[in-house]
């Protein structure tokens, strides 16, 4: 753990997250840096080459915290290149799922997560390659994954759009083919969807993974079997409850390296974001690769 205070910070500001106007929270930002005497940049995101035009930004300059202020694709977008540079991961929770400031319990209120900016510790947490491509907090293969694999492609946003895909997807969703080898178990059969879990619980609150931890070394893949339609609700229920590796239907492999083997080409996610169907996939623990800026106390 460091506790230090940061001079120099960039804000990725993504201005459509959340669908809230940001003029306000510019000024918040710019009120609690002049206070603590801390130099500031915000960059706002266009939608279109910020990972370059923010590594190119990140490679010239010496800042000692990024904060990624939107939802998670921002998240992922600034994690991802702060990985291995010692520059630490704020966030200020700006979406509607947030899966991964709630997994690090990053305050959802704006307010007290801007707050982070002057009162903070800072801690490593792991993060994960598949095919080299990295993940902070969870990737799927399988149901979930053609799941955000719609969402992404429709111009709908927001929980209430991903719910009714996931309805529609689910009713005619059939479990594909797999092997997983991993360092200390394999597994080879049908699966409903299969979760390479770094984290604990997706933005919606359902938790996958309830027992993971950031830091430990290890990840967890998820995976749950196929199950009759009459045990649905039951497993719904279980994801709710941080219960769901009681379920019959699920396993967990907990592993610092394993290989997926593919087999039906099932289409695939890291962190949210679609990725291109590969057959066979590396996935690789890379311990304590990532500094998070977290509220003192947690
Ligand atoms: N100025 C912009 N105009 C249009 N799209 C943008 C802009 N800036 C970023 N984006 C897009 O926003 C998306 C990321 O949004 P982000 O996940 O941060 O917020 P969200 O979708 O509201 O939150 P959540 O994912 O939690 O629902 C990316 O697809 C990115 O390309």
């Amino acid at each position: 753990m460091e506790l230090h205070k940061h001079r120099n910070l960039l804000f990725v500001l993504n201005p459509i997250a959340g669908d809230i106007e940001k003029e306000d929270l510019k000024e918040d930002i710019a009120a609690i840096c002049q206070e603590h005497e801390i130099k500031y940049e915000i960059y706002t995101t266009t939608g279109e080459n910020d990972k370059e035009e923010l590594k190119k930004k990140l490679d010239g300059n010496t800042f000692e915290g990024v904060y990624a202020v939107g939802g998670d694709g921002t998240v992922s977008m600034v994690g991802d290149l702060l990985i291995g540079t010692g520059t630490p991961l704020g966030i200020i929770p700006l979406g509607s799922g947030n899966g991964l400031a709630k997994d690090l319990d990053i305050p959802q209120d704006t307010e007290e997560a801007l707050e982070l900016i002057h009162k903070h510790v800072v801690r490593n947490i792991d993060t994960i390659t598949l095919n080299g491509m990295p993940s902070i907090h969870l990737s799927d293969l399988g149901f979930n994954a053609l799941v955000v694999q719609r969402f992404c492609e429709g111009d709908t946003r927001g929980p209430g759009a991903y719910a009714w895909i996931a309805l529609q997807e689910y009713l005619s969703y059939e479990p594909k083919h797999y092997r997983i080898e991993t360092d200390s178990d394999s597994f080879e059969g049908k699966a409903f969807m299969v979760t390479v879990a770094n984290a604990n619980a997706w933005g919606s609150n359902a938790s996958i993974n309830p027992d993971g931890i950031l830091n430990d070394g290890m990840f967890e893949i998820c995976l749950i079997e196929p199950f009759p339609k009459a045990a649905s609700i039951g497993i719904l229920y279980k994801l709710y409850t941080d219960s769901i590796d009681t379920s019959v239907y699920t396993r967990i492999l907990k592993c610092r390296r394993a290989t997926i083997y593919n087999l039906d080409h099932e289409v695939m996610h890291i962190d949210g974001e679609p990725v291109d169907t590969t057959e066979k996939i590396e996935v690789e623990m890379h311990a304590k690769s990532l500094k998070v800026i977290l509220p003192k106390g947690g």
